[in-house]
């Protein structure tokens, strides 16, 4: 962390810089409230140490300035032993907890571990609030489908280390669930996970987002800013559509990722970045790199760990626990928790091209269970284009792992489709009706009797 010590004694200012430096925590001095509110405006402060009797100024009375400063941090007073007053009237005007003087360094560090942990719950608690409240279906991170399981093994074997990662894929594969994944799998995951939209941003604004500004460095920079740079401190960056970033700013990116430094819009100081990168991107990086819009250095930095999100579509053998995961948490949230899949909405489903992906299922399983009126969901419940099938929307592809009987199903489905009565349809296949009557028994396509003249439900 960044820790302020607002203190007009050298000696507090030394021990104490040199217990949170012992610490690993970076310290910045003020002897005086101007000082600190320059330090403030310039640093990404994340705490503050601030004595109660600062010369002729009070520190009591600088802690209600705070948040007219935009100053959100946790502030620990440092008293007189015999001002337990003080130490009440700090606590009162916002200050966080209270040291008395003299102290040892083993003090500090017992106020800042206290400080720490309570940050910790505070992160965890509202991360818990927003699943709460978002109620969420679960996250599937396993698969049975082996590029799948290849992203997951490799982006989660990476988690624990510093490296960046550069998820590629389809939109709605999940790139940033994954992301997010990876930050909660790392030594990071008590920090922030910081997310920046890349294309939402003109180039202008993408800058200042992501690295700050300082007052004045363009039109609209009313105040100084820290981006999401020092937000992340500690913490994982999160790139999304880096793709679309602008040749112009993807030296500054180059940079972070290479020496972990960058400058405010405006600024002349350079800092330090403490952050790990993730980057997605639905684009063909490869391509758009060969083509001229994105740096090839930057391409191979951010590729040290490259994972492809196969599409849903190339993950026919974990559709069924997909849909299913998706069906429980829907059903249950209507107060249907037993509601099923009918057998053809099954197969329409898994029959889909799913262009969204896993956005895309969520969504149609969602709409499926509020539209659903009987115990089980029908392809009536399903959007039009599950059941106008055409050709290309069948799971049955080249390269597709599916059953002989999967694949006789299909075939027998797609010509009863197509033609009148099936007799037409045994004599377009080569056998007979009875054997196709048979077929299509065993593979539960019929449940009534059969009437060969007219056209029958496919
Ligand atoms: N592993 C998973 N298990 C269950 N649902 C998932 C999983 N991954 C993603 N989803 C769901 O799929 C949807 C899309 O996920 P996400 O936003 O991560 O995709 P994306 O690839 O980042 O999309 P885009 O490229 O459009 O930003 C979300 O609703 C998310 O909850």
């Amino acid at each position: 962390m960044n820790i302020l010590i607002v203190d007009d004694q050298v000696s507090v200012q030394k021990s104490t810089s040199y217990a949170l430096r012992a610490m690993g925590h970076e310290t910045f001095i003020a002897n005086n409230t101007k000082q600190a509110e320059r330090i403030l405006e310039e640093e990404p402060i994340h705490a503050m140490f601030l004595d109660v009797m600062l010369g002729p100024e009070s520190g009591l009375d600088f802690l209600p300035k705070l948040p007219e400063l935009g100053v959100e941090i946790p502030v620990i007073v440092f008293t007189a032993q015999t001002s337990v007053e003080a130490a009440v009237e700090a606590m009162r005007r916002g200050a966080h907890d209270y040291i008395q003087k003299p102290f040892i360094p083993e003090d500090i560090k017992q106020k800042l571990a206290k400080l720490e942990q309570q940050r910790k719950l505070t992160t965890k608690v509202r991360e818990l609030e927003g699943r709460v409240a978002s109620n969420q279906p679960a996250l599937l991170l396993e698969s049975n489908e082996p590029a799948m399981k290849k992203a997951f093994d490799m982006a989660f074997r990476a988690a624990p280390s510093e490296a960046t990662v550069l998820i590629l894929g389809p939109s709605g594969t999940g790139k940033t669930v994954l992301a997010r994944s990876v930050h909660e799998r790392s030594a990071r995951a008590d920090k922030p996970f910081v997310t920046i939209n890349c294309p939402s941003l003109s180039k202008e604004l993408l800058e200042s987002e992501l690295f700050g500004h300082v007052k004045g460095s363009f039109t609209g920079a009313l105040k100084d800013t820290w981006g999401k740079v020092a937000t992340a401190d500690g913490g994982t960056l999160f790139l999304d559509e880096i793709g679309e970033v602008p040749l112009e700013i993807q030296p500054k990116l180059l940079r972070l990722l290479q020496d972990r430094e960058y400058e405010r819009v405006g600024d002349t100081r350079t800092r330090k970045a403490n952050v790990r990168l993730i980057a997605a991107t639905n684009r063909d990086l490869a391509k758009e790199v060969a083509e001229g819009r994105f740096r090839e250095d930057l391409f191979y930095r951010l590729k040290v760990i490259g994972v492809e999100m196969p599409a849903l579509v190339d993950r026919p053998g974990d559709m069924p626990v997909l849909m299913e995961n998706y069906l429980k948490f829907f059903a249950a949230a209507k107060g249907q928790p037993k509601l099923k899949f009918s057998r053809e909405a099954a197969l329409a489903l898994a029959d889909y091209t799913w262009p969204g992906n896993l956005r895309e299922l969520r969504n149609v399983v969602e709409r499926a269970v509020i539209l659903s009126s009987g115990e089980e969901i029908e392809p009536a419940d399903l959007p039009e284009e599950f059941t106008s099938k055409s050709e290309e929307s069948s799971a049955v592809r080249p390269g597709h792992f599916v059953t002989i009987d999967r694949l006789e199903e299909e075939h027998i489905r797609r010509v009863v489709a197509k033609v009148d009565s099936l007799d037409q349809a045994a004599k377009i296949m080569g056998i007979d009706i009875a054997t196709l009557y048979r077929k299509r028994k065993r593979l539960g396509m019929v449940t009534t009797t059969i009437d060969t003249s007219k056209r029958v439900e496919a």
